[in-house]
């Protein structure tokens, strides 16, 4: 495989550090001991909130009243979107039973968690279309009780256009609190949420880790870092549209990485020329975050073919992977290792970020080699039955006394032999003993 990078990452990507892991620690011990109180209080001094954290059924129907209808307009089809592609997912999420030997008969069922805790973030930006990525999934799960919470923005707490969200795409209730103690308040069941079955959504460092740090007694969808983008692209690929792309990718953070393969080096050279002057034009904030994430994490690969592109890719394994070359089918065969794949110029990571309905929180950083994104399998556990009659019952119990105590495993095998037809001499003796 040859490949020559154009412009090539100055810094690692960002690792959780000791420091944020530290602090989650000492917080979530804190809340584990103190709850509600201590939440309040942090609350109050990481983001300013003193008002109620429960948001009422008033609050929430003054804010979808307050959201303009073209707005709510716009988040309506997303939301169809989005429950639509999880419904279909849900149906591919089947119950099933086999006879494995004469009556030997085996099963599997879906069972929605009963309480679902999902992060939606605030911060920097109103993260509208993660409310309805987390929530309308755990809904068409068939999950009946979902919290969501999200950090307040300044004085007037979550964004109308975020309530309205979160009410449309089905939550049980609202919490408006951020953080490490919005995750904790759903974890611990605070503010009159059930403790949480499994805990969902994207969110800055910190929420990452106190979700990592939680894991075991409660479930997670997944841990995520940074948002990244991979994009690949041929001599067909519009330089215009490429650059664009990987700088509104970039505007996620100064640590997001976004990445650009192609086997064309007249595009490369375009889409080099041009991110400058496009990172120049955004908006203050978003400017900054670009402007770090671009100078310090942005690649350009330069492939020899297009099989050593798809290498790349695959050895990449980005959250978005973006194909703006010709032959789709081809990249949709060939390509193996990516949280969503965007499948030509048509289509966009901002479509799929915003409306078009397979879920946006997905893995990063690399995890896209083990694992798939958000999905309704996240909210359903696959559990299995078993039932045996007479006609399968005596070779059971033969091999699996057998198996039993190959492995030393003497207890074992007398729950076999106490089974056979006829049972056992050790089991009869102890019977005839028994009286
Ligand atoms: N991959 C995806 O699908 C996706 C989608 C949307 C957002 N995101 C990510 O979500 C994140 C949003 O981050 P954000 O910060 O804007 O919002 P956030 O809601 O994740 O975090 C805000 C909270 O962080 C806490 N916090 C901030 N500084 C702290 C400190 N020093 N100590 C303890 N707690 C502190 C505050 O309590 C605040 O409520 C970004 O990283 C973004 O990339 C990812
Ligand atoms: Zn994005």
């Amino acid at each position: 495989m040859t490949i020559q990078f154009l412009k090539s990452a100055t810094e690692q990507p960002a690792q959780t550090s000791a420091d944020i892991s530290d602090t989650v620690q000492v917080m979530l011990a804190r809340l584990r001991t103190g709850g509600a109180q201590v939440a309040l209080d942090y609350a109050q001094r990481l983001d300013g909130w003193q008002g109620d954290i429960s948001v009422t059924s008033d609050q929430i129907a003054q804010a979808v009243a307050r959201v303009p209808q073209d707005l709510k307009d716009d988040i309506q089809w997303a939301h169809e979107n989005i429950s639509r592609f999880a419904a279909a997912q849900r149906a591919t999420a089947q119950d099933m039973q086999v006879e494995l030997r004469p009556g030997l008969i085996a099963g599997q069922r879906q069972i929605p968690l009963s309480a679902a805790g999902c992060y939606v973030p605030g911060g920097r930006y109103t993260h509208i279309a993660s409310a309805l990525m987390s929530i309308a999934t755990a809904r068409e799960a068939g999950v009946p009780d979902i919290t969501a919470c999200s950090p307040p923005n300044g004085a007037q707490g979550i964004p109308d256009a975020m309530l309205y969200a979160m009410h449309l795409a089905g939550a049980t209730r609202i919490l408006c609190i951020g953080g490490v103690q919005g995750i904790a308040a759903m974890a611990f069941g605070l503010f009159g949420a059930p403790p949480a079955d499994i805990l969902v959504g994207p969110g800055n460092a910190y929420v990452a880790e106190a979700k990592r740090q939680l894991f075991g007694p409660v479930g997670i969808d997944m841990f995520a870092g940074p948002t990244d983008i991979l994009v690949l692209a041929d001599e067909t690929a519009d330089p215009e549209v490429v650059a664009v792309d990987l700088v509104g990718q970039a505007e996620h953070g100064a640590t997001s990485p976004v990445w650009l393969a192609t086997t064309h080096k007249p595009l490369a050279d375009a889409v080099l020329a041009r991110i400058p002057h496009l990172i120049a034009d955004l908006p203050g904030p978003n400017r900054e975050a670009a402007e770090i994430a671009w100078r310090d994490l942005g690649e350009v690969a330069l492939c020899d073919t297009r099989e050593d592109m798809a290498q790349f890719a695959d050895d990449r394994a980005a959250e978005h992977l973006h194909v703006q070359a010709q032959d789709l089918p081809w990249w949709r065969d060939r390509l193996r290792a990516y949280g969503s794949l965007f499948l030509g110029e048509d289509t966009s990571v901002a479509f799929g970020d915003k409306a078009a309905g397979p879920n946006h929180v997905l893995p990063t950083s690399g995890a896209a080699r083990y694992t798939g994104g958000l999905s309704v399998h996240k909210f359903l556990k696959t559990v299995t039955w078993q039932k045996v009659d007479d006609r399968a019952r005596p070779d059971l119990a033969r091999v699996s006394a057998g198996i039993s105590r190959a492995e030393r495993m003497e207890g074992h095998a007398r729950s076999a032999d106490i089974r056979l037809d006829p049972p056992a001499l050790s089991t009869r003796i102890q019977r005839e003993a028994q009286g």
